[in-house]
């Protein structure tokens, strides 16, 4: 089956999570004496704590790192999905490149609901913040290798569920180029 790219805004990515956009629908306020626009709260950043069982492991914190992502070659087989179900991550392009967006939304059970996939064609000016717990796949740079800033929990427990489809369940996506 064929996904189709749909464009990213906050209101068709509200039950996956937050979109990171310093655009005019954004919250903002000025501050530094004018001298800067702040674009506030845009995303939240949820983590549970550590396990009561889990002995000296650092204390679970919201860590900052960056993915270099490889550019994907499409059209492209879909053939699974992850979650991380402590905590929530967000993805932000550093160097304005635009990117593939896969989920599913988060729910109680232990696979994903494929039939409400959805690909979203997200701009070189859009961050995502995946909601603890909605299903996604892993970064899909597209034309070039791309950096990301990306904000998730770090802590002990495991926080990384992967659902392989089915056998003979796979989805295509393309940039239509
Ligand atoms: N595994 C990992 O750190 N990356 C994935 O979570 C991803 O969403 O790219
Ligand atoms: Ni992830």
């Amino acid at each position: 089956m064929r996904l189709i790219p749909e464009p990213l805004n906050a209101q068709v990515f509200a039950p996956f999570g937050e979109v990171i956009e310093a655009g005019d629908a954004a919250p903002s306020f000025f501050i530094n004496g004018g001298t800067t626009q702040r674009f506030h709260d845009l995303a939240a950043v949820t983590m549970m704590e550590e396990a009561e069982d889990s002995q000296g492991s650092r204390p679970v914190h919201a860590g900052i790192s960056v993915f270099r992502g490889q550019a994907r070659r499409f059209p492209m087989m879909i053939t699974m999905l992850e979650r991380h179900p402590k905590g929530s991550q967000a993805f932000m392009p550093l160097q304005g490149r635009p990117y593939f967006v896969v989920v599913a939304p988060p729910g109680e059970n232990d696979e994903p609901d494929l039939s409400q996939l959805r690909l979203f064609y997200a701009s070189g000016q859009q961050g995502v913040n995946y909601h603890q717990g909605t299903w996604h796949h892993p970064l899909l740079a597209l034309e070039q290798t791309s950096d990301f800033l990306v904000v998730d929990r770090i802590g002990g427990g495991s926080n990384c569920d992967e659902y392989p489809f089915p056998d003979g369940q796979s989805y295509v996506i393309d940039t239509g180029k």
